[in-house]
């Protein structure tokens, strides 16, 4: 908490999941951290605890991965007490019929450049999951107060821009420019979706991004919400580099 001056935004995309780990899509298909990404949570914690403000607020996606990462962190910090509010508009993009394939199965059926627009343009969506499909999230009861036209089935970035700025502005932009420290735990797509606002990247840059989990990205701002450094401040930029190239380079 800071005087006169927005807080700082700290983006934390969580822990290696299970289907990190096996290399499948995942979207809003529920899946728990796998121990590396236990692991990278804790260390994640650590990290803020030693080099970051403390957040006042912390807020995460409906997703167990982000939900157990936020959890992991925030208790190896010191700060299981602060105060914690979720969003579905946190949530991964949504990767349609994708969800529960194979990445490196998928790019051999469907080549290169089909397989880079489903995973990175931005306007073109995987085709849709069908209500039948085990990895749909039909009748999840996470959802079941959004309306029917509100619940995606498949989402590309812009999708994700536009159901996230929603949140970003009502329930994240009033903390900062009340000078408080914010912490959002969420996932790869949504956090580009974020950055993308924040740095007024074009359309065809944010292709080039990517987020790897567990390191902590600090932005910091000048009073009109602008950040003092383009693509934020990672707590361990040597690692990002290395973990956001093998982030590209997935399904090779
Ligand atoms: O949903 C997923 O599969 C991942 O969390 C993000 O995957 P991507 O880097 O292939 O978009």
């Amino acid at each position: 908490m800071r005087d006169g001056q927005p807080g700082a935004l700290i983006l934390l995309r969580h822990g290696e999941s299970e289907w990190n780990a096996t290399n499948q899509f995942t979207g809003w298909v529920d899946v728990d951290l796998s121990p590396k990404g236990e692991q990278e949570a804790a260390a994640a914690g650590r990290m803020l605890a030693e080099r970051a403000e403390r957040p006042d607020i912390v807020h995460t996606s409906v997703l167990r991965r982000a939900i157990r990462t936020a959890n992991i962190a925030l208790d190896a910090a010191g700060w299981s007490w602060l105060p914690v509010r979720r969003s579905w508009r946190l949530n991964e993009r949504h990767y349609g019929a994708l969800q529960g394939k194979d990445k490196k199965a998928t790019l051999q059926a469907f080549g290169e450049e089909q397989f880079m627009l489903w995973r990175r343009s931005y306007d073109v969506p995987p085709p849709p999951i069908a209500d039948d499909d085990p990895y749909a999230q039909t009748g999840d009861p996470r959802y079941a107060e959004l309306p029917a036209e509100l619940l995606p089935k498949t989402e590309c970035l812009k999708d994700v821009v536009v159901r996230l700025l929603p949140y970003w502005y009502d329930a994240i932009v009033p903390d900062l420019l009340a000078g408080k420290d914010v912490l959002v735990v969420a996932h790869g797509n949504s956090l580009r979706a974020l950055v993308k606002h924040l740095d007024q990247m074009s359309d065809a840059d944010v292709v080039g991004l990517n987020i790897p989990t567990g390191i902590p990205l600090v932005y910091r701002f000048d009073a009109t919400l602008r950040p003092q450094v383009r693509g934020g401040e990672y707590l361990d930029p040597e690692a990002a580099a290395a973990a956001a190239a093998a982030v590209a380079n997935q399904g090779r």
